[in-house]
């Protein structure tokens, strides 16, 4: 089988990337944020808090005849911005772009921090990470990757994410159509779990590429472009009037700026992100100075090639005996 589902940004900034997601019988839709950089399904729910839903679409098991309490299992997930949420984990048929697991488990929020609360546009999260990243406990459930794959017509799932429009995550088919140029294949090392690789280089405008090894992660569920502190200090030298901000921080603008373009390679193969995506948003609404899309990773501890340069790319995400990454320009 193949599949695919149309993803959309949640708003103007292309802060996150809903899909929707078909779960239980009759199907509850849910919009869930597929995010390749963690592996848990979560929802929010009938047994979520009370006080801390406000407007998203929740998941009732009560409601489906097809749920089943798996007993004894509990989880939680802490995110890299300090989110996180917990809860309980059901199984039950899930459904996405036409493919179905028919057994899924479904993390179940009874708690959720409070910018989970505040984002009434995602419902939760679909990880597409390796299993080791998983909460559940006592023991680690599949993620709808794991249990689609071996029915997908090939063992891949692809993201075409792009700026201010609809893009579209497919499931066991490369549609060539969605690319020019021919994909650039690098290896991906599964430790500890995330989509991780490593990038040959950058380029900032017009100056000369830096052949270097940039090793981060391809995280659908990551704004932002985290790079090397040497790397955001040169590409913000040539923004008259950047600065690396304190009070908001992270490096910022005025939102006039002419902002040059970024390349990052792949092997051979080079990935262009137009200066205009790394302008990210206003620090507050109105106001006249921005916030770069391409910041600084230090205090993550690891290079995160989020949304902003995903939704430049074209990007294979491979789980076959030896996982990789497909990279080509749009
Ligand atoms: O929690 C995360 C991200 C948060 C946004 C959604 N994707 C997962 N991590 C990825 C980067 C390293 C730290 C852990």
């Amino acid at each position: 089988t193949s599949g695919s589902v149309a993803t959309s940004p949640i708003d103007s900034s292309d802060d996150a990337y809903s899909i929707p997601v078909s779960i239980g019988t009759p199907a509850q839709v849910l919009n869930l944020d597929l995010d390749t950089g963690s592996s848990d399904l979560w929802v929010f729910s009938s047994l979520t808090t009370a006080s801390e839903v406000n407007g998203q679409n929740i998941y009732t098991p009560s409601k489906s005849s097809t749920s089943k309490l798996v007993s004894g299992a509990t989880w939680k997930v802490k995110y890299g911005d300090e989110s996180t949420s917990s809860g309980v984990v059901y199984t039950d048929k899930v459904t996405v772009g036409g493919i179905t697991a028919s057994s899924q488990a479904v993390e179940v929020a009874k708690t959720v921090s409070a910018s989970f609360t505040s984002n009434s546009d995602i419902d939760g999260l679909i990880g597409m990470g390796f299993d080791s990243l998983n909460s559940a406990k006592p023991s680690a459930v599949p993620t709808f990757f794991d249990n689609i794959i071996g029915n997908l017509d090939s063992p891949v799932f692809t993201a075409d994410l792009k700026h201010n429009k609809a893009g579209s995550y497919d499931f066991g088919v490369i549609d060539s159509s969605k690319y020019t140029g021919s994909l650039t294949y690098v290896a991906v090392d599964t430790d500890p779990g995330y989509w991780k690789f490593t990038s040959s280089g950058y380029g900032i405008g017009s100056a000369a590429f830096k052949s270097t090894s940039v090793v981060g992660i391809a995280d659908t569920g990551t704004t932002l472009l985290y790079l090397d502190t040497a790397i955001v200090k040169a590409y913000y030298a040539t923004v008259s009037g950047a600065s690396n901000s304190a009070t908001y921080g992270g490096w910022v603008f005025k939102c006039s700026a002419t902002l040059p373009n970024f390349v990052f390679g792949v092997g051979s193969a080079k990935i262009t992100i137009p200066g205009s995506y790394i302008n990210y948003s206003p620090v507050t609404t109105g106001s006249s100075t921005c916030f770069g899309g391409l910041q600084d990773s230090t205090d993550i501890g690891i290079n995160i090639f989020g949304d902003v340069a995903l939704k430049a790319a074209f990007v294979v995400f491979d789980g076959s005996d030896t996982p990789r990454l497909g990279w080509a320009s749009k």
